[in-house]
């Protein structure tokens, strides 16, 4: 039963003692008319606002006595029920809990029509080659050293094998298009050093900045930055340059002046020092041969041609003397990366790219890569309502896992939500529960501590072994670097655990985060594109790796036929109960929060769904009783909603805001009170603040102005 609905029957009465076994005969009086009808509905056992096809979405009433009994202490049952059994009414003022389990659990919809085939032996198709070798390809004797006892690289990726003889050999432009992992910064790091190096001409960093790099983001710009700084480790003569918002410019000028032969950042501050740093301009003059725009459909997405075409048009402003270097190019090649050649990326090689090369890995040229081969694929349909308690069902099935290995490797895992809200929350419900965490990395890394026992599995084990990570873009430059280096790094702290990074799109694009073993998409993407590129963090040059889809029951499993081509080794369709749940809460016992502070001893269930439930109600009580986490939660929810209007048009068939049960989503922000009265609410706050009323919005304008306002700050939220 909807939380929507617990005002419904004040005023009824019903002519039976027992009216759902009666339902058929049910005789309904008093009241306003449409309640009347409501109630003779759901007598009859129909709901009268059905938000979406699934019929799991409608609770029962054992379900609504399990909860009551999983949860004694706040006595709180839905009011409409009560009224219905004849059982004295709980207080107006009360808030009603929604059961967290419906009555028909099984999703009959989710139909598996791309099965994925255990057999079937899978060769990673993003792996290096073994037959080859980067010597053959024409990379420079002396990087082939470094390569392979410093970076233990030794044979080339196919897009490698691909892309460097071309750059090396050739001076077209080119356009890299190829899967997640497939080691495309190699592909043109590798031959732009190779060419400077075998010019046999003494070079320096005072010599000139012979290529500059065009990332998306920041962490991708400081990730490329980092390989070139440690390919240039043995040639210590040539030095890249970071020019990324966020850092100090004034540093940024001082690095320039001591002189570099590299440029990797962002567009937005290449632009600002381009216009506004002479001694940039100085470095660029007569030298620059390559710009390389990486990960261009993002480019283009978020709103940079305008701001690349400035910086080209710059670049071929500036003076270029041939004569110069004159092994090198006798014009500015360009390089374009994509994993996608559709739509934007296409307009934005046309304004970069002259007569260029493709360079694909994949065995067709389609417009999209598919994801890598060895990637495992897996897909839960997901009541709304549940959403919270299967992630904690996910995270500690691999963390028990972990646990039951014989050696403890660090694990990491990845999980997606859609704004920096969502994610703030959380993070605060996973990590600080039981508030037995210690901080890592500002307060963005949380190490849980002994006796956080925020998964049931850890409250067996005699150790904690979960740090938990949180990354968006309204964190500080300085915090996000750190965490993500925390992320990455081997460290005493974080050695042999389960490392969870709750984030954005943020950490979607091109960031290479060693052996993660899982991502988990708990929203969907906002394009099929950034799916790609989210599960494209694990499975990455050959390793194998998992993804976990969390799909809402209903319009979203259409969804599943959208992105089947780009699966074709299929999928495994999860049955988030017996797959998840059951695993998870079948074998502990999860306490109540509040049990220290009751009189009588714990009665600990042995029953999944029982502790399933009094796990949910743990952190809807935290709600409750901590307001700071109440407003986490609340903002968490409404940017959520807002977020989820903003899908492509095209897949908004998929993700339509007006078919979302709002309630039953509060809940997995474990939120008891109903949208509605949240709103209002805020309304009343408003009234306060705002002295002029906003005109009357029809709903297609309400849902263009939130869908505007989500891009505003998605588009902040990279901080370009
Ligand atoms: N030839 C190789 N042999 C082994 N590992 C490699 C090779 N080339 C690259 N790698 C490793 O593969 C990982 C992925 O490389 P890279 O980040 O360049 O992939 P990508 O294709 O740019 O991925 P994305 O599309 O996600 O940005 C890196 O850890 C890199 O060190």
């Amino acid at each position: 039963m909807s939380e929507d609905d617990d005002m419904m029957l004040m005023n009824i009465s019903t002519s039976v003692d027992n009216p759902i076994s009666q339902s058929g005969s049910a005789k309904v009086s008093g009241g306003r008319w449409k309640d009347r009808r409501k109630a003779k509905m759901m007598l009859q056992g129909k709901n009268s606002h059905v938000k979406r096809k699934a019929s799991t979405l409608i609770d029962s009433n054992k379900n609504t006595d399990f909860n009551e009994s999983a949860d004694n202490s706040t006595n709180e049952m839905p009011r409409k029920q009560a009224k219905i059994q004849n059982r004295p009414l709980p207080p107006v003022n009360q808030q009603v809990i929604s059961s967290l389990f419906t009555a028909s659990r099984e999703i009959s919809t989710a139909v598996n029509n791309n099965e994925h085939d255990d057999n079937i032996e899978i060769n990673p198709s993003n792996a290096p080659l073994l037959q080859d070798s980067f010597e053959a390809l024409g990379v420079s004797e002396t990087i082939l050293p470094h390569l392979s006892e410093k970076m233990k690289i030794t044979k080339p990726t196919r897009v490698q094998k691909l892309s460097i003889p071309n750059l090396v050999a050739g001076d077209n432009d080119i356009f890299i298009h190829a899967q997640t992992g497939s080691g495309k910064t190699l592909a043109f790091l590798l031959p732009i050093l190779t060419r400077i190096l075998d010019m046999k001409t003494r070079v320096d960093r005072q010599s000139g900045c012979f290529a500059m790099i065009i990332t998306p983001t920041r962490e991708l710009a400081s990730q490329i930055y980092s390989v070139m700084a440690l390919l240039t480790q043995c040639c210590h003569y040539l030095v890249p340059c970071l020019l990324i918002g966020g850092e100090r410019k004034k540093s940024e000028k001082a690095r320039l002046r001591k002189g570099c032969n590299f440029i990797i950042g962002t567009p937005g501050r290449i632009l600002d020092h381009l216009q506004n740093t002479k001694v940039i301009r100085e470095q660029l003059c007569s030298t620059l041969r390559y710009l390389v725009l990486d990960e261009g459909d993002k480019l283009m997405e978020l709103g940079f041609e305008q701001t690349i075409t400035e910086i080209i048009k710059l670049l071929y402003d500036l003076p270029l003397d041939t004569s110069k270097f004159s092994n090198l190019p006798d014009r500015i090649i360009h390089v374009l990366c994509s994993a996608t050649r559709k739509g934007g990326v296409n307009k934005l090689g046309n304004l970069a790219l002259h007569d260029y090369k493709l360079i694909s890995s994949g065995q067709k040229q389609e417009e999209m890569s598919t994801v890598p081969d060895q990637l495992l694929q897996k897909i839960a349909i997901v009541p709304p309502k549940l959403r919270l308690v299967t992630l904690a069902g996910v995270l500690n099935n691999i963390t028990q896992k972990q646990l039951s290995a014989e050696k403890m490797a660090t694990v990491r895992t990845i999980v997606f939500l859609s704004c920096s809200d969502s994610v703030d929350f959380h993070y605060e419900a996973f990590s600080s529960t039981d508030a037995n965490y210690r901080t890592l990395v500002g307060d963005s890394v949380r190490l849980l501590t002994k006796d956080n026992h925020i998964l049931p599995c850890l409250q067996k084990a005699d150790r904690s072994e979960l740090v938990f990570y949180k990354l968006h873009g309204s964190l500080s430059q300085q915090i996000r670097t750190a965490t993500l280096q925390n992320f990455s790094t081997e460290s005493e702290a974080t050695k042999g655990k389960h490392l969870v990074m709750f984030c954005t799109d943020v950490a979607s694009r091109g960031l290479d985060l060693p052996h993660v073993s899982t991502v988990i998409e708990v929203d969907p993407p906002f394009a099929v594109e950034d799916h790609l590129h989210r599960i494209g963090r694990t499975a990455r040059a050959g390793v194998s790796g998992e993804s976990l889809l969390f799909l809402l029951p209903g319009e979203e499993e259409g969804y599943m036929d959208y992105i089947k081509p780009y699966h074709p080794q299929g999928w495994k369709l999860l049955k988030y109960e017996q797959d998840i749940l059951k695993p998870a809460f079948q074998d502990s016992s999860v306490k109540k929060s509040d049990s220290k502070s009751s009189s009588k001893p714990d009665k600990l269930s042995t029953e999944w769904d029982n502790n399933a439930t009094t796990w949910h109600l743990n952190i809807e009580r935290r709600v409750l009783e901590d307001q700071a986490f109440k407003d986490c939660a609340m903002k968490g929810y409404t940017s959520h909603i807002r977020a989820y209007a903003t899908h492509l048009s095209q897949e908004k068939k998929f993700f339509n805001l007006k078919c979302l049960h709002l309630g039953h989503l509060a809940k997995s922000f474990a939120l008891r009170e109903r949208p509605k009265a949240m709103g209002n609410a805020n309304a009343k706050k408003r009234v306060g603040e705002e002295t002029q009323k906003r005109p009357k919005e029809d709903a297609k304008s309400k849902m263009l102005r939130m869908a505007r306002q989500t891009l505003k700050e998605s588009v902040s939220e990279f901080n370009y």
